[in-house]
């Protein structure tokens, strides 16, 4: 008889989880790297009986967030670079909105047994709008910029590139640290209005405003600008309703030998390797949105007219791994 110790293993998770999520709100590992790091300084700084508060250590040891030398604990090295609170890399509201994701996302699954749940749509803006403050701004810039400027700093052309649209950009993030490095390049970035209202702020923050640009509006519906050298694009294709429509739109906006980078996950629900990005997209796809199928964007790039379509599958981004496609009009 074969043991069924996968699936009882499943249910543990969940505990690691819900210690990271404490961990995280007692701000525990920027007091170990202050050194209040034995068991008794923890307890009494974060007001938790010892016996707790050792079992909390210990959990995070067994995950490697922490390590224990004697009696003191450290920081490992993934836990110093993305969980210290306040530090320009740290990442922890990543972690906490994509648990609260899930754990929404479980409502969502009921409906395989109930009626439909369907989110609304003016909540969605005011939903990326919250987002493009925090979770998405420290997502963008610690975890997806540096794939996508390693990506464009490498693109033919370059430094030569004039205008380039980050579409669908939340915090804008992106398209200021690709601004950001090249010396003359103007940016647009196009999201909702709500959004690009909490975009405005960063475009001050980063100094940019002599060469970045807003556009607001449904990208299904309105004006994207023209004339682009470059258009970068990501995880946005699976909340339209006619991709091909806006991809024709994003072509008919690149100028000649334009070149379109997109960045998203792509799900073959017959390959085991896809089995965490079909999961974490399980409750957009319950909501009636659909995950895109390998070749699905890039057979209607083709179509639509790309000359040259250059694609492989990025391991680096958060979460689950994305299908890049550069595209060259
Ligand atoms: C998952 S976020 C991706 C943000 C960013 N491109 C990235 O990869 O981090 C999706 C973004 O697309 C925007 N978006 C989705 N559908 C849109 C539409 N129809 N019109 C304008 N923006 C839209 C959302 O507001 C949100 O900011």
């Amino acid at each position: 008889m074969q043991n069924i110790n996968k699936y009882l293993n499943m249910l543990l998770v969940q505990q690691k989880t819900e210690i990271l999520e404490i961990a995280l709100n007692f701000k525990l590992f920027k007091l170990i790297e202050e050194s209040i790091n034995t068991v008794s300084m923890l307890s009494s700084k974060i007001k938790l009986d010892e016996h707790k508060t050792k079992i909390l250590l210990d959990s995070l040891v067994f995950i490697e967030l922490l390590e224990i030398n004697e009696d003191k604990y450290f920081n490992t090295t993934i836990s110093k670079q993305s969980f210290i609170y306040g530090t320009s890399s740290y990442c922890g509201d990543i972690f906490l909105h994509r648990k609260q994701l899930i754990t929404y996302g479980k409502d969502m699954i009921k409906s395989i047994l109930e009626d439909d749940i369907q989110l609304e749509n003016n909540k969605t803006e005011k939903l990326w709008a919250n987002a493009s403050k925090l979770f998405l701004k420290q997502e963008q810039k610690n975890l997806i910029s540096p794939i996508a400027l390693n990506i464009i700093k490498n693109l033919k052309g370059f430094s030569s590139f004039d205008k380039m649209l980050d579409l669908g950009c939340a915090s804008g993030i992106i398209g200021l640290e690709i601004t950001k490095n090249h010396p003359t390049l103007k940016t647009t970035l196009f999201d909702y209005k709500e959004v690009t209202n909490i975009v405005k702020e960063h475009i001050k923050e980063y100094k940019l405003e002599k060469r970045v640009s807003i556009l607001s509006g449904d990208i299904e519906k309105n004006d994207i600008g023209k004339n682009y050298d470059l258009i970068w694009c990501s995880n946005i294709f699976y909340f339209l309703k006619d991709k091909k429509d806006v991809i024709k739109k994003i072509y008919d906006a690149l100028n000649p030998n334009g070149i379109l980078v997109s960045c998203h996950v792509e799900i073959d629900t017959k390959n085991s390797l896809d089995e965490n990005s079909f999961f974490y997209f399980l409750s957009l796809n319950l909501q009636g949105k659909d995950i895109l199928k390998p070749m699905e964007l890039s057979n209607i790039f083709e179509d639509i007219g790309f000359k040259s379509i250059n694609s492989y599958t990025s391991f680096d981004t958060p979460m689950t791994p994305s299908q890049i496609h550069i595209c060259r009009k």
